[in-house]
């Protein structure tokens, strides 16, 4: 048994090193708690009933800057304040994601996004980022094209059904794409790109239900349970195709050494290194012992994740705003016949004259933030002008209620889908890019539609990410 979580929460003793937090918490509202599990209980449920809870509590508080919520033990102080978030995102005492991520540990390990030692994350990040640098997803575009010649090809067989998970699909060829671009590697020959997506994001999707159900918490109850067996095996999946991928690129890699040393004209410029090449290279070719094997694993599964299904979601959402406004469809449109014309396939240099298209994104990105909440541990007190968050608590965003706030209420930074500060998305460009590829591609070939009539019919869960509970709705038809 896990006895740190186990011990936590059965010794809920008023220690002097709580005082603060308990201090802090006294100043704040909230729901009320009961001792040892505090709020806990009116957590437990599906993701759907989660985030209904979490969502309700955002809007009952609305009216205070910061409000508490007592999970078990542990005090989470819970905003929608732009100017909360400005100042906890860029301090150093925040950079620790909220402990709950590492319950996801056996799917994404130590990657980037979960990495919990922050000498470590700081180490990785500096290494990695170089692979999504200008020179890199410039030499990308050659790939975002020909995927999205292929999806469109695709979609032909599914034109006018209502019953298509068009998500399904841009997620598959999201996943193709980030394979072909940060590692290099094909995997049109391999069974289970096709259910990756769906393994991650119903591993997901369980992880949030772990995370907000008090007794999960317990490694025992939770790997014992129909729920932890199934998570387990999501996992024990997702790796092992994962490391399946890394094994194909070593070989790929033997073969291309036996011609000519590609780390050679890497040094030269003739040749750019991928993202897995780096990882690769500074393990196996410069023994300098950076990565262990599993640690390639978890950094490279966590580009998956993070490069494939933000990106359909997103797309799936903006196709959906775009089918409830048509009027707006047909400007994006005309936009892409001006800058790109009928035929030719979009460049890198159209990218920055897809302006309406741009906003559209940027637009979907607000109303449906992939990331609808954001936590972070607080290794440090933070002053936040009329309350100070204690060292040892934890903070919670309402992105997406930030988002939807009242115009009358935004303040400068309330636009925050990417997060920002040192821990913001690596992928951002990247994502803006491949995005604006994808929907330009689609639209200039088809119609899209939706069922939905309006946003408030959406019904939002969070899996960690922001999904629609009854699906995207979409369907589409060729242009003439
Ligand atoms: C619409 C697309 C995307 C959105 C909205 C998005 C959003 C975010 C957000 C909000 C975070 C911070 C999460 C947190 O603090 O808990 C994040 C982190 C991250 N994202 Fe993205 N992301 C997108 C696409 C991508 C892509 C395409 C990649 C990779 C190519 C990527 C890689 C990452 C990584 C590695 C992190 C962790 C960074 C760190 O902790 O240092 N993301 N993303």
């Amino acid at each position: 048994m896990d006895t740190i979580k186990s011990n936590r929460l059965l010794t809920f003793f008023y220690t002097p090193k709580k005082r603060n937090l308990y201090k802090s918490a006294s100043k704040l509202p909230g729901p009320y708690g009961l001792p040892i599990v505090g709020s806990s209980l009116r957590f437990l449920g599906q993701a759907s009933d989660i985030y209904k809870c979490i969502d309700g509590l955002f809007l009952e508080y609305h009216s205070a800057n910061i409000f508490k919520v007592w999970f078990g033990t542990k005090l989470v102080y819970c905003t929608a304040d732009a100017k909360v978030f400005d100042i906890v995102f860029t301090s150093p005492h925040a950079l620790r994601k909220e402990p709950f991520y590492n319950l996801g540990d056996k799917l994404f390990g130590g990657g980037l996004f979960s990495q919990k030692s922050i000498p470590k994350w700081r180490r990785n990040r500096k290494f990695i980022t170089p692979a999504f640098n200008s020179q890199m997803l410039n030499s990308f575009m050659e790939v975002f094209v020909q995927r999205s010649n292929e999806l469109i090809e695709f979609m032909r067989q599914y034109e006018k059904k209502k019953d298509v998970d068009l998500y399904d699909f841009l997620s598959r060829y999201a996943l193709k794409t980030i394979c072909d671009t940060a590692m290099g590697v094909n995997i049109d020959t391999e069974p289970e790109g096709d259910s990756f997506n769906h393994w991650i994001e119903r591993a997901l999707e369980i992880l949030i239900e772990r995370i907000f159900n008090i007794y999960y918490q317990i490694d025992i109850i939770f790997c014992n349970s129909a729920l932890g067996k199934e998570f387990l095996d999501l996992c024990d999946k997702s790796r092992s195709f994962t490391r399946k991928i890394i094994v194909k690129k070593r070989q790929q890699m033997e073969e291309e050494k036996k011609n000519k040393d590609i780390y050679y004209e890497a040094a030269e410029g003739r040749k750019l290194l991928t993202f897995i090449d780096m990882l690769l290279k500074v393990t196996y070719e410069d023994n300098k012992s950076y990565f262990t094997d599993e640690e390639i694993v978890d950094e490279t599964i966590t580009l998956m994740g993070a490069g494939s299904d933000t990106t359909s979601n997103t797309n799936a959402f903006a196709l959906v705003l775009l089918g409830m406004h048509q009027d707006i469809q047909e400007k994006v449109l005309a936009e892409i016949l001006e800058v790109v014309g009928p035929e030719r396939n979009v460049c890198v240099d159209d990218l920055p004259h897809l302006k309406f298209l741009e906003r559209v994104i940027k637009e979907t990105l607000r109303v449906f933030p992939v990331g609808p909440i954001l936590a972070r541990t607080l290794d440090g007190d933070i002053n936040v002008g009329d309350h100070v968050l204690s060292k040892g608590g934890s903070i919670c965003f309402g992105v997406l209620r930030l988002h939807r706030k009242n115009a009358a209420k935004i303040q400068p930074g309330s636009y925050v889908p990417f997060s920002y500060g040192p821990r913001n998305c690596l992928g951002l460009r990247y994502a803006m890019m491949t995005m604006k590829v994808i929907l330009a591609t689609i639209l200039r070939r088809y119609k899209v539609f939706t069922d939905y009539k309006s946003i408030e019919e959406i019904d939002i869960k969070c899996s960690v990410m922001t999904r629609p509970i009854n699906g995207y709705k979409l369907y589409y038809e060729s242009r003439k």
